[in-house]
């Protein structure tokens, strides 16, 4: 769905042209502006907006994204009444509360795709520093979608099980938190506008486990209901993501310096 005339029809077709080289058979199809094309809909992605250019913060996207945002999600939910909404268009967890608001649905259903992306960048970052495959290293990003609100919480990640404090030191685990957090506007600044590979993966990933009922871990940003200790607010912390939506938010122990860079965020 777009609202530039012929442009979702095109990616459809396009996408539906790779069926007999990658081995799936789906139906895909695209449409301008005609929101009955989308009714009936399990899961809703919404990409709808524009994306910074090298030097913006993702937060500058708010005053035009804000408007087309709350326009989508309020068509969808016209012919979608019981979707689970996925939300990517930035700033993110502004964007996922917006949602939340503005189609009163149960905080369950409005998941903000932002940590699963910003991990899977910092595993990248993991692997670079470390040499080792990216596959072998676990980790997550908490706090926000944002340049200087990520927390990758390094204490945690592990290599094949073991602390990635065993293999290295404290100034390089700062230049993978700090290149983490940097991760989208590196990229920005490379290709000149948003970066679509990972995003999109990242997207699939989080689809296949609400419609496969995976119940994977995936770092979302969800609303938070005293979760935390905090309260209406959308941001990132981990969650098991299943057929229902946001299944459970895993409450994690935090220590007393990422307790502290979480209360920050929320300041900001
Ligand atoms: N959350 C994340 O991790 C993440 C990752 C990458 C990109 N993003 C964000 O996703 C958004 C999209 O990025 P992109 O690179 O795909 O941008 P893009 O410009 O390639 O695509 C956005 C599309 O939205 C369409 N659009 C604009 N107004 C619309 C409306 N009212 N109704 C329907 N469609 C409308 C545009 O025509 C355009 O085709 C941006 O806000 C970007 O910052 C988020």
């Amino acid at each position: 769905m777009d609202i530039k005339e012929g442009f979702a029809e095109g990616k459809a077709l396009d996408i539906m042209q790779t069926q007999t080289t990658l081995g799936f058979n789906t139906k895909v199809v695209g449409s301008t502006n005609d929101y009955s094309v989308t009714a009936g809909s399990d899961v809703v992605v919404i990409t709808s907006g524009i994306p910074r250019k090298p030097g913006m913060t993702r937060e500058e996207l708010i005053g035009i994204n804000a408007g087309i945002v709350k326009t989508v999600a309020e068509n969808i939910i016209a012919h979608s009444p019981d979707a689970i909404f996925v939300i990517v268009s930035n700033p993110m967890d502004t964007m996922t509360y917006l949602t939340l608001k503005s189609t009163g649905l149960p905080k369950e259903r409005i998941i903000g795709m932002g940590g699963a992306l910003d991990s899977s960048r910092f595993k990248t970052y993991l692997s670079q520093a470390l040499g080792k495959p990216q596959n072998d290293i676990h980790g997550m990003v908490i706090g926000g979608h944002g340049d200087t609100t990520m927390i990758p919480l390094t204490r945690l990640a592990t290599y094949n099980g073991l602390p990635v404090s065993d293999f290295l030191d404290a100034a390089a685990l700062e230049k993978v938190a700090a290149d983490t957090m940097v991760g989208g506007a590196t990229l920005t600044k490379l290709l000149g506008t948003s970066a679509w590979y990972a995003p999109g993966a990242s997207v699939a990933y989080l689809v296949d486990s609400i419609l496969n009922d995976q119940k994977r871990i995936i770092p979302c940003s969800v609303y938070l209901d005293g979760e935390y200790g905090e309260s209406d607010i959308c941001i990132g912390v981990p969650c098991i993501i299943g057929k229902a939506g946001v299944e459970e938010i895993v409450a994690l122990e935090l220590n007393e310096e990422e307790k502290a860079l979480f209360a920050k965020v929320l300041l900001r």
